[in-house]
């Protein structure tokens, strides 16, 4: 197929509740959506990149300009493509793995809708419903959060994962595992510790918790594999496992015994599936991570989290964890799961009236 024109839109959705993290609070979503209009339909990718550069240093006004001035140019001239061979297209540009998997995972979508094929067909989905789980903010006080706790075990989530930071883990952390019993506990500290951290983060060991994830900044993995000797809880790498390359280094230098996936931070779901299958040969379980996508970045989530070696319920929580209303229609749990659509490609449609409704600004359209 070739591609004749990039749309991209930039949608403004409010967040249900704020969402606190070591790296800032966010009231709300900016997202840049990716549209490709090709010879065999259109086809639609998500960018997960935030606002500003703090999770990563990827940030949405930047990765518009990267796909703007260097991948949609090399996408409209490359003639023919297919969704295998964006990644080496695409290969001239150094990093900016959320920009380009954005528009991969764009090309990705009209591909399969044209061939008639789920998302979750092509990725060796073994399951028809993911076992989903909740990332749960830092807040104002413990209170408040085992009531926001309380809410989602009643909604039947099927593991908490907390958000911490130096000043705020054992005592939350005490406090919910109290609440929830044995549910399934998971903690995620955004790098915002250090290696003077690491005696304080083993009295976290009492709480058995199934991970501890990403506790330093992306690039110390020494200090991680020091952790990971001195403590039982196991480590888990969001930020640092940007490939399937890094995936295979960080595991067998011992730094990581559990990962997240992002198809976003890795640069797509081509990508991603990579980084399953090297886990899977290690023996090293995986789950799928979120970033506040809308149904859009959602739908494809829970396709690539119905792969075998995906065995932890990841951050793939419904639709009105984050938005009061979906781009698409919602993904609303059930028993704590969420169905994997068996639409042809994403499975989802982009609801063009609350498109046009909260665009931030008109579509750019590139030919
Ligand atoms: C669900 C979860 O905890 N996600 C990220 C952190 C995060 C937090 C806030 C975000 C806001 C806008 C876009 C992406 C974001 C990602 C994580 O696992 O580390
Ligand atoms: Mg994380």
């Amino acid at each position: 197929m070739r591609v004749e024109a990039v749309e991209l839109h930039r949608v403004a959705m409010p967040l249900v509740r704020p969402f606190e993290t070591s790296f800032g609070r966010q009231t709300a979503r900016d997202v840049l959506l990716v549209r490709v209009r090709t010879t065999v339909g259109d086809g639609w990718g998500e960018c997960v990149a935030m606002a500003d550069p703090v999770y990563s240093s990827e940030y949405v006004d930047g990765c518009e300009a990267v796909i703007r001035h260097y991948l949609a140019p090399a996408l409209l001239a490359a003639g023919e493509v297919a969704a295998e061979g964006i990644a080496a297209l695409f290969a001239f540009v150094v990093g900016n793995r959320m920009a380009k998997a954005a528009v991969e995972t764009a090309v990705l979508d009209a591909q399969t809708r044209a061939a008639g094929v789920s998302f979750g067909e092509y990725f060796g989905a073994d399951r028809e419903f993911v076992d989903c789980g909740v990332s749960v903010g830092i807040a104002p006080a413990v209170e408040e959060l085992l009531a926001e706790v309380a809410g989602y075990v009643d909604e039947g989530y099927r593991r908490i994962k907390l958000k911490i930071k130096p000043g705020w883990d054992l005592e939350p952390v005490r406090a919910v595992r109290e609440l929830i019993g044995d549910t399934l506990l998971q903690v995620d500290a955004n790098t915002a510790y250090t290696r003077a951290d690491i005696e304080h983060l083993g009295l976290l060991d009492e709480f058995g918790l199934l991970l501890i994830e990403q506790p330093f900044v992306e690039e110390d993995i020494l200090t991680h594999i020091a952790l990971a000797e001195a403590i039982e809880t196991p480590v888990c790498l969001d930020e640092s496992v940007v490939s399937a390359e890094l995936a295979f280094d960080v595991i067998g230098r011992g730094a990581t015994s559990i990962v997240n996936i992002k198809a976003g931070r890795v640069g797509g779901y081509l990508e991603a599936a990579r980084i399953h299958d090297v886990c899977a040969e290690l023996g090293v379980p995986v789950w799928c991570g979120g970033m506040l996508e809308t149904g859009i970045g959602r739908a494809a989530n829970v396709a690539l989290a119905a792969m075998e070696n995906f065995t932890l319920p990841g951050d793939t929580s419904a639709s009105n964890r984050y938005f009061a209303e979906d781009l698409t229609e919602p993904f609303v749990l059930v028993d704590g799961r969420l169905a994997v659509p068996t639409g042809p490609g994403s499975g989802v449609e982009v609801r063009a009236d609350l498109l046009r409704a909260w665009a931030s600004r008109p579509p750019l359209e590139l030919t």
